[in-house]
């Protein structure tokens, strides 16, 4: 089962299990999973999404659960500062596992993941917001970050570079500068490659609700043959991973110690005009007691442990804040 809502649009959608027909693919940060949601696109109103039952079930096997905590964040913050050093990067992106337990806040009261969706799309009607259940798998989550947007009637392309990450109050720093700038510069010298045409706007705020982001956005005129090449050039960019990409994908997997999954990676969806491809973020997955919110940030040189966990905080309430028990 599948639900989605595209950003700004006033419509949820779902897919028809029509064989032979595949709109809608989530990819794993390693590229290696790749789920796909076989048929056709048709909408779903939110009455009938309201009636789904999508319930969480135990994991099969025990997993080990290392409650993260800032002082040790804060350690792998000091290590991915070595590995950027010793390596002369710009920067690195680092998360966490969140561990949310929910069962004890009232036994009478359970988690209601439609619910949750609903709530979520209506926190962020600019995201791209899904909710899933696969294999016993369930996953939840949305953001207005895309890694491309291609446009079959005139094979226009666009992309954003967007990093950088403040609570709305405060003023941007040299920190976020730079780190946006790398992913805006990653970005650039991918699409000069494939377009003569390639236009780059200024810097903006993106707000997404309790934070902000420095978003610059890339169009481009591009053949449509050149697009999965774009893609899996792009993915992942330094707005979740760091460059050079092999290298940094290493780093990041001997100092987070725990697999990424969809989280950081894109879920591709094609409708009749556009192919899509979003960044997985602000998203959690979810078993019978408990979800796994996952969360990252930039880090630099410059990088404040103390502010690098706040960060990480906040991100997470996206998802967390939207979460309707009943
Ligand atoms: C890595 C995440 O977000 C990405 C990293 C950002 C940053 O480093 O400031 C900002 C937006 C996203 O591109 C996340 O939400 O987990």
């Amino acid at each position: 089962m599948l639900i989605f809502k595209l950003p700004d649009h006033d419509v949820f959608h779902t897919v028809d299990n029509a064989s032979g027909i595949n709109n809608v693919s989530f990819v794993s940060f390693d590229t290696k999973t790749i789920l796909d949601f076989k048929g056709n696109l048709k909408e779903i109103s939110r009455g009938e999404i309201e009636t789904l039952s999508i319930v969480p079930k135990n994991k099969s096997s025990l997993i080990e659960i290392g409650k993260e905590t800032p002082e040790s964040y804060g350690r792998k913050i000091s290590q991915a500062k070595d590995f950027i050093e010793k390596n002369d990067l710009k920067k690195l992106v680092l998360s966490r596992r969140k561990l949310l337990m929910y069962l004890d806040i009232d036994s009478q009261k359970k988690l209601s993941l439609t619910k949750s969706f609903l709530k979520f799309t209506d926190s962020y009607a600019n995201a791209f917001c899904y909710l899933f259940e696969k294999n016993g798998e369930i996953w939840m989550g949305g953001f207005s970050e895309i890694l491309g947007k291609f446009d079959k009637r005139n094979n226009s392309f666009e992309t954003m570079s967007l990093a950088g990450t403040l609570p709305l109050d405060e003023n941007w720093t040299d920190k976020e500068v730079e780190e946006q700038k790398a992913v805006t510069e990653y970005i650039q010298s991918i699409l000069r490659k494939f377009s003569s045409n390639l236009k780059v706007s200024s810097t903006k705020d993106l707000i997404s609700g309790n934070i902000k982001h420095l978003k610059t956005d890339f169009s481009a005129e591009i053949s449509p043959e050149s697009l999965d090449k774009i893609i899996s050039e792009l993915h992942p960019t330094p707005a979740v991973c760091g460059f050079p990409k092999d290298l940094c994908a290493q780093g990041i997997k001997s100092i987070e110690h725990f697999n990424r999954e969809l989280y950081a990676g894109y879920i591709k969806v094609e409708t009749e005009d556009f192919i899509y491809y979003f960044v997985n973020l602000r998203c959690a997955s979810f078993f019978k007691n408990y979800a796994f919110l996952f969360v990252g940030g930039g880090i630099t040189l410059k990088s404040d442990a103390q502010k690098e966990w706040q960060e990480t905080e906040l991100k997470s309430l996206a998802v967390q804040n939207n979460l309707v028990f009943e």
